[in-house]
């Protein structure tokens, strides 16, 4: 299935953990339309040799998320406008880790490293800010009384849900603030499906990991697939704060609008959210909102 992505020449896209999987396809899709890519990524081998096989204006850069000292200097060296980011860099772990500035992992790296990244680089970015959730986000919850499990057991998976929920609803906080702010950026999000990437969670349980791995032969779609929903999100003529998935299962199809549902719409949640985020990182949303 191929998608029609217009010329992109004299355009510039960042892409989070853009040397695998669901990022390196996008940036390639971009790369091959002629956008400068800049991949921002923490291994720079990796990150430069993913550059070298995309070809064409792609470039590697380093950037931590889970460091805000990292994020600040990404945000510092990277001049001039960026018409996209693209928020896709993900972490999923099985057990309960940190990151350098003391956040439960996950939670550091997915929402309060992107939160940060996108609010550093507000002021330079001139069309949209695109960030790559899960499905896994319609059985989360964002809990406010323990956000980075200090009380409870730890729950790999509800941890990478709650990540997925607070990336829609930080999406739509922010398109709720750009629109205040009168910017014409727009706030999208889309989720993958399942695609076959590195990015596989390991219970350690013999016979459920190998019915995942199983499955994920069998059933996912390959990282191009798993790229065309945040493509359609990039360059798709999306109203702000919308949501494009591949099917409504979330495993093969034509990328597609999606409704969303449960606490990803509600406002109250979305705007605790980001008071939370600026307390935690610092960082605040810089444009005008009265
Ligand atoms: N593959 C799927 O089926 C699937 C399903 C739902 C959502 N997603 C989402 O898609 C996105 C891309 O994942 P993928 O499937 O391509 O897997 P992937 O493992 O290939 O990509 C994830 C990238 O994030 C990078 N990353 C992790 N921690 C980082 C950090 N601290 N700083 C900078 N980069 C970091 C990794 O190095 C890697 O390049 C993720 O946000 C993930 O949550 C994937």
């Amino acid at each position: 299935m191929t998608m029609h992505i217009p010329d992109q020449t004299g355009r510039t896209v960042i892409v989070t953990g853009g040397s695998s999987g669901i990022g390196k396809a996008t940036a390639a899709a971009l790369a091959a339309k002629g956008a400068r890519v800049i991949l921002a990524v923490r291994d720079q081998t990796r990150g430069r040799a993913a550059a070298a096989e995309i070809g064409g204006l792609t470039e590697s850069r380093p950037l931590d998320l889970g460091s805000l000292a990292s994020v600040r200097e990404f945000a510092r060296t990277t001049d001039g406008p960026i018409d996209y980011l693209i928020n896709n860099a993900g972490s999923m772990t099985d057990t309960l880790r940190h990151t350098t500035d003391g956040f439960e992992s996950q939670f550091g790296v997915n929402h309060l490293g992107h939160f940060a990244l996108t609010n550093l680089l507000l002021s330079q970015i001139t069309r949209r800010v695109i960030t790559v959730s899960s499905t896994n986000y319609r059985s989360a919850h964002i809990d406010f009384e323990d956000l980075q499990w200090q009380r409870r057991p730890y729950r790999p998976f509800g941890a990478y849900g709650q990540t997925k929920l607070a990336n829609l609803l930080f999406t739509r906080e922010l398109q709720r603030r750009l629109s205040r702010a009168g910017s014409p950026i727009l706030a999208t999000a889309a989720h993958p499906g399942w695609a076959a990437t590195g990015f596989t969670m390991t219970t350690g349980r013999r016979i459920l990991d190998h019915t995942l791995a199983l499955g994920t032969r069998l059933l996912a779609q390959s990282p191009e697939g798993g790229a065309r929903p945040t493509l359609l999100a990039t360059i798709g003529d999306v109203p702000g704060a919308s949501f494009s998935g591949p099917s409504r299962f979330g495993v093969r199809g034509p990328a597609a609008l999606e409704e969303l549902s449960g606490e990803a719409l509600n406002d109250d949640t979305a705007q605790k959210l980001w008071e939370v985020s600026e307390l935690l990182t610092q960082i605040k949303f810089p444009l005008p909102t009265s």
